[in-house]
């Protein structure tokens, strides 16, 4: 057990306003208990009032509020330079396994490494970690048409869980996945390379790439989720369930009220599997193949939500109204499930962004309430108050501004044609790691959205002396009070949500913008009339 804040702090102020400095590791309770020292201010301030005709007292008053906004903000500094250590830590450690992983490869005699042709036993992956192949650059991995193609990542094989029904058959199917960019064609062999020579930079690695999924050994587990109370959507749900039974001999999991929704319908579906309690939906990631998903953005959403660590591919089936995120139509679902499962296909890798709170009144590090994962964005706004927002934010170790207005929303690049949008963001692809932070109606003609890259780490607090508290929600959901002094830090999260395209992550995004929002409709202007001469 760490110490609790009380028995961990050194005292480093004088007077009232004592500053506790813990030793905590992730800085959050080191930069809490410093910033009570300006709620404490606040507090002696209101204690005892002053005449408006002292002017002593009232500088005075005035350097203190000064000096304990310093010490919050140095505070602040601390917890995000610790949370950048722990990433960099954690990068570390990847890299680490990544090294004993590829000498443990080098010592066995006739393992080729980096040949996209070779074969892994079935399912053979034990470590925990994924593994990471290297990317080692042969001819083999240039595909036709200056396409080059590089293997990222192996699947591991997950532990399995004793209270999931029919264990013995569930054996997550392996897969790999290799990433291609088209290069012009002098630097397909070269692009993964840092080169200074005679002054030419090349970079070491493109921020965006398409992701190419392989079955190493067939999918067996499926998850559909669906969206709830609509009739087309429930009849469609039950005969793909029939038919992934009946023709690819698949395992199926739903959820507990669709699987009774099956059994009313008829008693063929009893082979059908579901979870009882809700801890074992968290098991589902080492179970499930793929997913499912028959709805709108909102299902997908859903499915995302149900994973808070890894999320298996995931197939989006059109049934909404917009589907930026869910390409595939209903009508041809066999013949697009059957390509799905024999693969290989293309996915986008959608980041989600962690988000957590933490509150002003918790006592050490063990109450900061757990983290939540979103596709779309969390947002911070007013609520029913009518009063503007008043939120302080921060840039890793810089402060960036504080948002006057309806609130500030935190978006991944897939939720850029979501709520960001609608709020004057910029729509940006999916597969560029980044984080928008858009304003929500700012009362301020300058304030223009920005794109922060994704290493880094946002802050956004409620401060001591705002009129209201705030309001966080999660994808448009989980709707939490952030009161003074309550903050929430939000930073890329490492397990992304792999959707899988229907044609590549660039066409599928530029034909979502184009169907979806009729981007940049215009009828063609007839070449009849004035022309330059
Ligand atoms: N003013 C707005 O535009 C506004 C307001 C509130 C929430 N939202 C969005 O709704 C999302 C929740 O979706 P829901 O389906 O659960 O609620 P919902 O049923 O209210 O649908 C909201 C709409 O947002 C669309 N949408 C969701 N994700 C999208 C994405 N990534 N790109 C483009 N459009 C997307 C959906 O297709 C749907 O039409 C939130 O994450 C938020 O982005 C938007
Ligand atoms: N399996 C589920 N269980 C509970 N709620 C769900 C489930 N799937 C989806 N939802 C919720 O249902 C709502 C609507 O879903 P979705 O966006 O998929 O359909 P839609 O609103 O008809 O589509 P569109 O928004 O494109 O018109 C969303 O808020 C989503 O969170």
């Amino acid at each position: 057990m760490a110490p609790s804040k009380a028995d961990s702090s050194a005292s480093c102020g004088d007077g009232d306003a004592i500053v506790s400095c813990s030793k905590t590791e992730n800085g959050f309770s080191s930069s809490l208990s410093l910033c009570h020292s300006e709620k404490a201010v606040e507090e002696l301030l209101q204690q005892t009032p002053l005449q408006g005709t002292d002017d002593h007292l009232v500088e005075f008053s005035e350097a203190l509020r000064t000096v304990a906004k310093a010490l919050r903000r140095a505070a602040e500094g601390k917890a995000s330079a610790q949370a950048e250590a722990a990433e960099w830590k954690r990068r570390y450690e990847l890299e680490r396994s990544r090294n004993l992983q590829l000498e443990h490869k080098e010592k066995l005699p006739g393992e080729c490494i980096g040949n996209l042709d070779g074969h892994r036993a079935e399912n053979s992956v034990k470590e925990p970690v994924p593994q990471i192949e290297q990317n080692e650059h042969s001819e083999k991995d240039c595909m036709k048409h200056g396409i080059c193609s590089h293997e990222v990542l192996h699947d591991g094989e997950s532990d399995s869980s004793p209270n999931m029904a029919n264990k013995n058959m569930m054996k997550k199917a392996s897969f790999k996945l290799s990433w291609w960019c088209k290069g012009a064609n002098e630097d397909q062999h070269n692009h993964d390379i840092v080169s200074f020579e005679r002054g030419n930079i090349t970079t070491a690695e493109r921020s965006s790439k398409q992701i190419s999924l392989k079955w190493e050994s067939d999918p067996q587990t499926v998850l559909i989720l669906k969206k709830p109370n609509s009739v087309s959507v429930r009849i469609l749900c039950a005969e793909m369930v029939r038919w992934l039974k009946e023709h690819k001999k698949l395992n199926i999991y739903v959820e507990p009220q669709v699987k009774a929704e099956l059994l009313t319908e008829s008693s063929i579906f009893n082979f059908v599997q579901t979870w009882n309690e809700e801890r074992e939906v968290l098991l589902l990631h080492t179970k499930v193949d793929l997913v499912i998903t028959l709805g709108g953005d909102g299902t997908v959403l859903w499915a995302a939500s149900m994973f808070k660590g890894p999320v298996p591919p995931i197939v989006p089936f059109s049934l909404g109204s917009l589907g930026f995120m869910t390409p595939f139509h209903t009508e041809p679902y066999r013949e697009c499930l059957d390509t799905i499962l024999r693969g290989p296909i293309s996915i986008t890798l959608r980041h989600r962004l962690q988000c957590i709170v933490i509150r002003d009144a918790a006592k050490n590090e063990y109450e900061t309430e757990e983290p939540i994962l979103v596709l779309n964005e969390v947002t911070i706004d007013r609520g029913i108050s009518s009063y503007l927002t008043n939120l302080e934010c921060f840039c890793d170790n810089s402060f960036v501004t504080c948002v006057q207005g309806d609130g500030l929303i935190l978006s991944t690049t897939s939720g850029s044609t979501a709520y960001s949008l609608a709020a004057g963001g910029s729509m940006v692809h999916p597969e560029v790691p980044g984080i928008l932070f858009t304003p929500i109606c700012p009362h301020s003609l300058s304030f223009r959205p920005l794109i922060l890259p994704e290493h880094v780490t946002v802050r956004v607090q409620v401060p001591f002396n705002s009129r209201s508290s705030a309001w966080v929600s999660f994808d448009g959901k989980d709707r939490k009070q952030l009161a003074a002094g309550d903050a929430l830090v939000c930073s890329m999260a490492p397990w992304p949500v792999p959707t899988a395209c229907q044609v590549d992550s660039t066409n599928d995004f530029l034909r979502s913008i184009q169907d979806g929002l009729h981007w940049n409709l215009r009828k063609t202007q007839s070449s009849d009339g004035p022309r330059d001469s």
